[in-house]
């Protein structure tokens, strides 16, 4: 069973902390802006490549700090990304983080993870995070990638119709959500021929 409660976050409310600034350092913060572009990130490692330098060349919400990671730098910050590859620093890292309340993401360690990063599928306001438990990223993509595929572009025109009539209503909160179910019902309505 897969016990992870999934949110959306506003990373632009928080302060996120990455670890690491090789591969996977690119991988996650590439992840973070790509999702969420106003994130507020700072990037602590003694070597940055430099797709990461040029991300923060033109971002000044990304804050990169070249040296080894310090406990200090936990300081002010929601999350952590933890991606060295020094594995045993990994822990002793998540395990500060830990004791400072903040929320751990360790590369390669889900473990010690207290979140796990989401394989996404986006068109336009619609986002459709998968999580297979840790169980197969490689499964996760490859839904994300069917997904894709399957979901209609006009999605978001069906959206904004809906948010339009939700605005036009008029009435108490209870008649607009059965308004909207009403409208809405085809959408589910099973096709005769295809039920069991
Ligand atoms: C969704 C996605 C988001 C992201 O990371 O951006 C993601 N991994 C992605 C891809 C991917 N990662 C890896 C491969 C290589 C093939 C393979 O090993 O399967 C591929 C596939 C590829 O790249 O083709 C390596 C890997 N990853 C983890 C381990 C450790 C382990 O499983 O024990 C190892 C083995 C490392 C080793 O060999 O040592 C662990 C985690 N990876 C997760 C997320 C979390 C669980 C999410 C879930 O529940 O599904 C979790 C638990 C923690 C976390 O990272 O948050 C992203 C989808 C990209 C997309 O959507 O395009
Ligand atoms: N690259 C991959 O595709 C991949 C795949 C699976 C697992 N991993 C694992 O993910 C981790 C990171 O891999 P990578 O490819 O990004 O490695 P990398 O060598 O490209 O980058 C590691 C980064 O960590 C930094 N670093 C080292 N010690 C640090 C410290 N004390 N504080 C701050 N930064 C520090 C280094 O300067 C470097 O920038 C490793 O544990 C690796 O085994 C990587």
């Amino acid at each position: 069973m897969n016990d992870l409660f999934p949110i959306f976050i506003k990373l632009q409310n928080l302060q996120t902390l990455i670890v690491g600034g090789g591969y996977v350092g690119l991988e996650k913060i590439t992840a973070v802006l790509q999702n969420s572009p106003l994130a507020n990130v700072t990037l602590v490692s003694p070597e940055i490549r430099p797709e990461i330098r040029e991300l923060a060349a033109s971002n000044s919400r990304i804050n990169l700090i070249e040296r080894k990671f310090q406990d200090v730098d936990l300081a002010g910050k929601d999350l952590v990304l933890v991606a060295t590859n020094d594995k045993e620093e990994n822990k002793r890292i998540a395990q500060v983080a830990r004791e400072k309340h903040l929320l751990a993401n360790v590369a390669d360690t889900p473990d010690i993870c207290d979140f796990y990063l989401s394989s996404v599928v986006r068109k336009g306001n619609l986002k459709v995070a998968i999580s297979t438990n840790g169980m197969s990223p490689t499964f996760a993509k490859r839904l994300k990638e069917v997904l894709g595929e399957a979901l209609p572009d006009n999605l978001e025109t069906a959206m904004e119709q809906l948010k339009a009539v939700r605005d036009m209503l008029q009435g108490d909160f209870a008649y607009k959500v059965d308004e909207l179910n009403r409208i809405t019902s085809v959408l589910t309505e099973k096709k005769p021929g295809l039920e069991k």
